[in-house]
């Protein structure tokens, strides 16, 4: 009979209560007597191992009835999360377990409340379980060791040399170059070797001292591969090119032995002109590939035979500087042109080209140097080889077999410069650099940081000193205005964020002059004269517009960061970020104009207001916070500049507004 005045859920839950504790007081009894215990009474019983079973093995049909007659050796019955069939069968039930406060969740709450206290079941039938350990916060692991997470092992174990190391040239003994190297260095006005220079020099020409090593071909014996992140303005170009031009000094016959890829043209012409310097009188074949002419003057200039099938190739240069775009071409289009003598692979601002995925350039070059796979397995057979004395010895077949095999390897050599060499591991591994080794070199406060040679940040010149202020947006052209004249800045170099924007600065820039130049009464008053310099230009121009900075005809070159990478002009005294880099490898490379070579320089940045947090995080992100000093602009500074500004920039909005209406 129901109870009056108890809701079915309320019954159904008293009577499963009187259930349990009668099937309690059956399982003490039955635990007393446990030897005599049949297997029939168990399974017709309820241990809980064998209802926990039944309901592993057989889940599609749960039993309501035996779940509710579990023995306290069970956990007690708990809230469950219910089933679409508890649902349907006990719609009572889910409606009372969604009742809040209700008995049964109360006694729950207090079992669950013992269990905590405890660690344990409040009935004596349970084992006691252990109490979970109190929540910790975990040690975050060090800077050091996440940088080294997934780097080559031999990056780990890099060379860093001190920034400040110097070689006077005639102290230098050993080293494996000849006297006519010296000779030529001195002539160039070089005295002493820089801190790059001095560690990857002897290195380079480690194969010239070893006595049974051939410096232009080691098959059986390959060189290691080398990756060099030194300072901008550091002497990298010379740390390669000098002993490049002694190594292949050695050789009888032209072939591509050496392949130089840097990103832009006027790159490949300021290295063309160090090897030129360097190599004078040597005899050496220096050959360029930009696009800059035609195709096949490119061709005619760089094969002998263009038309005759080659295994070995045939070069008319014994070394070649290009884009990796133009290589590309001469690689698919050229005969005869083969990178199968290559004895170095210099691979320039290599952090810029390994970012760049145009053609896949890099396993282009890559499998060009390989020998054909098509080739193995080779057999012998003398008549097969049209040419074997012009080929490789790599690419050719094995002359005989013997019991000892020994396998040749390509002799070339990898060797990879930057002033913010990647540390990707996933970016060097696709270059297959044979046992590397990496040298560093940064001043030594920076090397003794407990990041050492982990710490992924990059160096700057100690000559250098670095400024920035902040400005409101519409203020800038005034500051960099002001900046130049009242510092009578010579040598500047502005770098804005694009080829447009170089043209629309450069416009205000000759319009504030004008208008300054007016208002003076002296002749001698310093002036303005400024150029553009961005990728608008034709090689052409752009080589007379350097030319003319050099000479000092212009005294501020504005331009895109088409220059911010790798050129050299010495002369440089400031460079401005009038548009704020936007991460930090752009701004190592565009204030490394300055300061070259030991030589003085002064970059500021001039920030927006709103730009402000992001250049200051990413001062202190790479360590260089403190190297950057504030230069608080007051009102009064730009004050005498604002009615020239105002004409400036009238003259500018009506000569846009003519350029549209022309168009
Ligand atoms: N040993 C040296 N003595 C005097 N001047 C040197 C020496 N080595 C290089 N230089 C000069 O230093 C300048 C910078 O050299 P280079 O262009 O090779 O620097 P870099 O390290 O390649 O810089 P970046 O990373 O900006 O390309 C050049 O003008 C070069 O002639």
């Amino acid at each position: 009979m129901p109870d009056v005045g108890k809701t079915p859920a309320k019954q159904r839950y008293l009577h499963r209560k009187k259930l349990r504790r009668k099937q309690s007081k059956k399982t003490k009894a039955a635990s007393t007597k446990k030897d005599a215990v049949t297997t029939a009474q168990d399974q017709t019983d309820t241990s809980s191992a064998d209802s926990d079973e039944e309901e592993v093995h057989q889940p599609s049909v749960p039993d309501v009835q035996m779940l509710d007659l579990t023995t306290p050796t069970e956990p007690p019955p708990r809230k469950k999360r219910k089933t679409e069939k508890h649902r349907n069968s006990e719609n009572a039930d889910s409606e009372w377990l969604d009742v809040p406060g209700n008995e049964e969740s109360a006694m729950d709450e207090e079992v669950t409340k013992k269990e905590i206290e405890t660690g344990a079941a409040h009935d004596p039938g349970y084992e006691a379980l252990p109490a979970f350990p109190s929540p910790t916060q975990q040690e975050a692991p060090s800077k050091v060791l996440v940088s080294a997470q997934g780097l080559d092992q031999a990056f780990l174990s890099a060379e860093v040399i001190d920034a400040s190391r110097t070689l006077k040239l005639e102290s230098i003994d050993g080293i494996g170059w000849s006297l006519q190297t010296a000779e030529r260095l001195q002539e160039l006005g070089i005295q002493e070797l820089f801190a790059v220079q001095t560690a990857i020099i002897p290195f380079l020409l480690r194969p010239l001292k070893e006595p049974r090593s051939h410096p232009l071909s080691s098959p059986f014996n390959p060189v290691q591969d080398i990756c060099v992140s030194a300072p901008t303005g550091g002497g990298k170009t010379l740390a390669y090119v000098v002993p490049i031009v002694e190594i292949l000094s050695a050789r009888i016959v032209t072939r591509l032995r050496a392949l130089i890829i840097v990103p832009t043209r006027d790159l490949v012409s300021q290295v063309r002109e160090t090897i030129e310097a360097v190599s004078k009188g040597r005899g050496l074949k220096i050959g360029v590939a930009t696009g800059q002419h035609s195709f096949t003057h490119e061709q005619n200039a760089l094969v002998g035979d263009l038309n005759t099938p080659l295994m070995g190739g045939s070069s008319k240069v014994d070394i070649l500087i290009c884009t990796p775009g133009r290589l590309i071409d001469h690689l698919n289009g050229t005969h005869n042109f083969t990178l199968q003598h290559l004895r170095f692979l210099i691979i320039d601002e290599a952090d810029r080209l390994l970012a760049e995925s145009f053609q896949d350039w890099l396993n282009q070059v890559l499998s060009a140097i390989k020998a054909p796979s098509n080739s193995a397995p080779r057999t012998l057979s003398v008549d097969a080889l049209p040419c074997p004395d012009s080929m490789a010895p790599y690419w050719q077949p094995p002359i005989c077999y013997s019991d000892v095999t020994q396998t040749l390897t390509t002799s070339c050599q990898k060797l990879l410069f930057s002033a913010t060499l990647t540390h990707d591991p996933s970016k060097l591994s696709a270059l297959g650099l044979r046992d590397p080794k990496y040298f560093v070199v940064r001043s030594q406060e920076r090397s003794s940081n407990d990041g050492g040679v982990l710490d992924q940040t990059f160096s700057f010149p100690s000559s250098l000193v670095q400024h920035y202020s902040i400005i409101k947006t519409e203020d800038k052209p005034l500051l960099l205005f002001h900046l130049i004249l009242s510092q009578s800045m010579t040598n500047v170099l502005v770098f804005t964020k694009s080829a447009s924007s170089t043209q629309r600065l450069l416009k205000l820039l000759q319009f504030l002059n004008d208008g300054w130049s007016q208002q003076q009464s002296q002749e001698s008053a310093f002036h303005i004269m400024a150029t553009a310099f961005s990728s608008d230009l034709s090689v052409h121009d752009r080589k007379s517009i350097l030319a003319s900075f050099k000479e000092g005809k212009i005294n501020v070159l504005v331009a895109s960061d088409l220059v911010s990478r790798g050129i050299d002009l010495p002369h440089v005294s400031h460079v401005i970020s009038y548009d704020v880099p936007i991460d930090m490898r752009k701004y190592v490379h565009r204030v490394g104009r300055t300061a070259r070579a030991g030589r003085a320089g002064v970059a500021w940045t001039l920030v927006e207001k709103q730009e402000a947090h992001h250049f200051l995080e990413m001062m202190r992100e790479s360590g260089h916070l403190q190297d950057v000093s504030k230069n608080r602009i007051e009102g009064n500074d730009l004050a005498p500049y604002s009615s020239l500004y105002e004409n400036a920039l009238s003259r500018l909005q009506s000569e846009y507004t003519r350029g549209t209406a022309d168009s």
